[in-house]
């Protein structure tokens, strides 16, 4: 892959383009380049002995040029000068940089700071004469224009160098994953270390109230989601619910919907979702009933959450007789993975959310597989309290935004699961029965690694696939800390409870099975002695 910069700083004079992109650069350890001194290298003398000799329009032209390489070969933090975005030549460039994944920041300062520290600097060619008055006039020409031409914008009004920088780097860093479909309203999953950040932004002026639904193991992530709301003017309910599957009740809803109305939530009212998947399930399912529906953000803060639960608007109840038998398709407004909450999430449910992210890799995208393979004994050793700011963050950030895109690709085309959708359930059959036969016991992605190989066995039983790529089930998620195997309930019990799957239809048990490495099929009515011989596989 060509290198290109990380990220590209526009702004106008004294924004601090030079000062805080090298804050930045330090701390991404990455070089930092500045437009106006790679021009003076070449053309060999100062910027404004070459305005002066040869005019603006010829330095323009070197500039667009000089640009143009660097966006092409340069792979640190390039700060521009404040006209370059003015030339139809670089704007043409930087929009071919975003739409190649790059990040164009606008670096936005108090204008009186900047505009002081504009004149300070002295020698600037465009400020020649009345520089006050100079400096306003290509302020409100340019503003708007660099708004536009920006993909990242970054306000510092008031902040020293170094704050800015960490506020840019973490925009920089952040990765979006954009939602959209026929049936859908567009919507954004915004993944990085503070991402709960843009949650005013998300949840737009209309809300007054807001009901904030969370578990316990959570509250320091609720706590910053309700500072947040607050400083957004609005009106917090705090609602804290019974953890994990014991949060996913009638009971619980029931108890939500009672508060609501004490508190007269109203249809333009918002709800949050905090937690893991469960948490996120029970919020999504109170937004969608509330008064037929209320603008919802989910907060995932564990990895199975970010990588599956958060996104794809499936919301729901777990009732007496199986797994998510009560929901509905709702989309949320936005999903905000925020890495920071992962500094509290223990190792065995860090763990458990790779079962969703290799069953991602089985369905779609292998390059997930070759990630977990390659990183398999660090992402085992996860630890929260070192995980920001080591390797591991960037692949873990990459396996979400990866896994995400796999998710987004099957509810984009088909939100309320017709047909595509269903491969996203491969292993899911098998997996909601052991959560039901122990009793929610299991956590959700080991059932689902379990569930996995028992697809991969029934789908080999049948010549679908050869015991290669059984055994690379195996090995894969083993290699991962994940499960491959069960012997906690009958195979009546397990035949019972998956004629309950959702994928089921009249007395015939459905399946997803693959045909090879990110082909899944569909497998409708299975003869019933390779169902049970694939059970007895799985079997410890
Ligand atoms: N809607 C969907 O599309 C979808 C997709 C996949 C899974 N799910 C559902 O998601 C649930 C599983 O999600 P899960 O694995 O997150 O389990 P979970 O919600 O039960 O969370 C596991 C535990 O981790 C805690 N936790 C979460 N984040 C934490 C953090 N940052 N720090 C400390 N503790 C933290 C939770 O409070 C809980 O105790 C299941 O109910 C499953 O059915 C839904
Ligand atoms: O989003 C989907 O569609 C999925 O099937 C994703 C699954 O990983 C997830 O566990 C989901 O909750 C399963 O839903 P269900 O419809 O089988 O209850």
């Amino acid at each position: 892959m060509p290198t290109r910069p990380v990220a590209v700083i526009i702004g106008m004079m004294g924004a601090g383009k030079t000062r805080v992109g090298k804050e930045v650069a330090q701390l991404m350890s990455l070089p930092f380049a500045d437009a106006d001194v790679e021009i003076e290298h070449e053309v060999g003398m100062r910027i404004p002995e070459y305005f002066e000799r040869h005019g603006e329009p010829a330095f323009r032209e070197v500039e667009s040029e000089v640009i143009a390489g660097m966006l092409h070969g340069f792979g640190g933090v390039f700060a521009l000068g404040g006209g370059a975005p003015m030339t139809p030549a670089v704007q043409d460039d930087l929009k071919e940089y975003i739409e190649d994944g790059g990040k164009v920041v606008y670096l936005m300062a108090d204008p009186r700071e900047a505009m002081e520290r504009a004149h300070r600097g002295g020698g600037r060619p465009m400020l020649q004469g009345d520089a006050d008055a100079r400096w306003k006039k290509l302020y409100r020409q340019r503003d708007p224009v660099y708004y536009r031409v920006a993909n990242v914008h970054v306000e510092t009004y008031g902040q020293t160098p170094l704050a800015a920088a960490r506020k840019m780097m973490d925009m920089i860093t952040e990765r979006t994953v954009h939602v959209t479909g026929a049936t859908i309203e567009d919507y954004d999953v915004s993944i990085g270390e503070g991402a709960m950040n843009h949650l005013s932004e998300v949840l737009g002026p209309k809300p007054v109230r807001i009901a904030l639904i969370h578990t316990q193991p959570v509250q320091r992530h609720s706590d910053r989601a309700r500072t947040l709301l607050r400083q957004g003017g609005y009106q917090v309910s705090d609602i804290v619910i019974p953890d994990a599957e014991a949060g996913k009740t009638i009971e619980v809803a029931n108890g939500i919907w009672q508060r609501l109305g004490d508190e007269g939530f109203t249809r333009s009212d918002a709800v949050v979702g905090v937690g893991g998947g469960a948490a996120t399930d029970l919020a999504g399912f109170v937004a969608a009933t509330w008064m037929r529906g209320v603008r919802y953000v989910n907060c995932p803060t564990s990895l199975l959450a970010m990588v599956d639960a958060s996104t794809g608007g499936k919301t729901g109840i777990n009732t007496p007789q199986g797994k998510n038998l009560v929901g509905s398709f709702y989309t949320p407004a936005g999903v905000l993975a925020d890495l920071k909450t992962l500094v509290s999430l223990p190792n065995d449910i860090f763990i458990e959310g790779l079962g969703e992210v290799a069953k991602s890799g089985f369905i779609k995208d292998p390059e997930i597989l070759h990630i977990l393979e390659e990183h398999a004994a660090e992402l085992r050793a996860f630890d929260g309290a070192t995980f920001l700011g080591s390797g591991l963050e960037n692949v873990v950030a990459e396996l979400i935004e990866r896994t995400v895109r796999v998710k987004a690709y099957h509810v984009s085309a088909d939100l309320k699961e017709a047909g595509l959708r269903e491969f996203l359930n491969y292993g899911h059959t098998l997996a909601h029965a052991i959560e039901k036969l122990e009793h929610f016991r299991w956590r959700h992605g080991n059932a689902v690694a379990v569930g996995c190989v028992y697809a991969a066995e029934l789908g080999h039983l049948l010549g679908y696939i050869d015991q290669d790529l059984v055994d690379y089930h195996r090995s894969l998620l083993g290699s991962l800390g994940l499960p491959t195997s069960w012997n906690g309930g009958t195979f009546d019990e397990v035949l019972a409870l998956m004629h309950r799957d959702k994928k089921a239809r009249g007395n015939k048990l459905r399946f997803v099975v693959l045909d090879s490495i990110g082909h899944p099929v569909h497998l409708d009515d299975p003869p019933a002695d390779a169902v049970e011989e694939a059970f007895r596989r799985i079997q410890a």
